[in-house]
């Protein structure tokens, strides 16, 4: 089964000109683009319209944590929105995962709902901060657990913990990967790193990559760099 382009670049801008001028660059062949809270606040439903009417999938991060109706009633927007894949926090729990799920069941164009675990910025002392005295790799497991238990798409998780998921979802549970950073990259505010080829082997569908291509002197060619380092797509 192809899961289509397997690179999703973070469209993490202030405005639409910049990330439209990005956009224009890219082939909507090889990647698709996500929209995130900095830029769907500033630009609103009007930039994921010109986005998707130059054929591009958009992935709506604006992960969403709520009260189960607001929550569901923020996925029903999101899905009205034409988009590809949508997120919410799997720690809103169960029921707020299930209204969620409802919601994205009812829509015309059904989009994938992913469920965020542990975000990648976080490591043992953010969780500890927090209330939590575990691993992150042990609290995605639980969250993960949780999410595919209500019937969600995948999650949103760190490639660290990709193939030990894997290993427990099965091949249909999409493992949606942000802090990817070639060898060397600057890690800027993430603490669970992954190269772009150690992701996919350790079982990644989707790798989220913002930085090391959107502020790279030329975005193309650190997008070419890295797509190169990757095996072939498969068909
Ligand atoms: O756990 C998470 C969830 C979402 N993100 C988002 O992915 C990109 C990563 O950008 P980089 O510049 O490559 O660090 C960004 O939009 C985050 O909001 C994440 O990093 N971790």
């Amino acid at each position: 089964m192809s899961l289509g382009p397997r690179l999703i670049i973070a469209l993490d801008f202030p405005a639409a000109a910049p990330a439209l001028a990005l956009a224009a660059r890219l082939d909507p062949r090889h990647c698709r683009l996500k929209v995130g809270k900095e830029l769907f606040t500033a630009a609103g439903p009007a930039l994921l319209e010109r986005l998707q009417a130059r054929g591009f999938e958009v992935f709506l991060d604006l992960k969403f944590h709520d009260i189960p109706n607001t929550c569901a009633a923020a996925c029903r927007a999101a899905a009205e929105l034409g988009v590809w894949m949508l997120n919410v926090h799997a720690s809103g729990g169960s029921r707020m995962l299930d209204a969620a799920r409802a919601a994205v069941d009812a829509a015309s164009r059904r989009p994938l709902l992913i469920a965020v675990t542990v975000l990648t910025s976080q490591e043992r002392a953010d969780l500890a901060e927090i209330g939590l005295d575990v691993e992150p790799a042990q609290q995605v497991a639980r969250l993960a657990a949780l999410a595919a238990a209500h019937g969600i798409d995948g999650v949103v998780c760190s490639a660290r913990e990709a193939s030990a998921l894997r290993v427990a979802h099965g091949a249909g549970f999409r493992l949606v990967t942000p802090g990817i950073r070639p060898a060397g990259a600057d890690t800027f505010d993430q603490r669970r790193v992954v190269t772009p080829a150690d992701a996919l082997a350790a079982g990644s569908d989707y790798l989220v990559i913002g930085r090391p291509v959107t502020a790279a002197a030329d975005p193309l060619a650190a997008l070419t760099a890295l797509a190169a380092s990757l095996p072939a797509e498969p068909v």
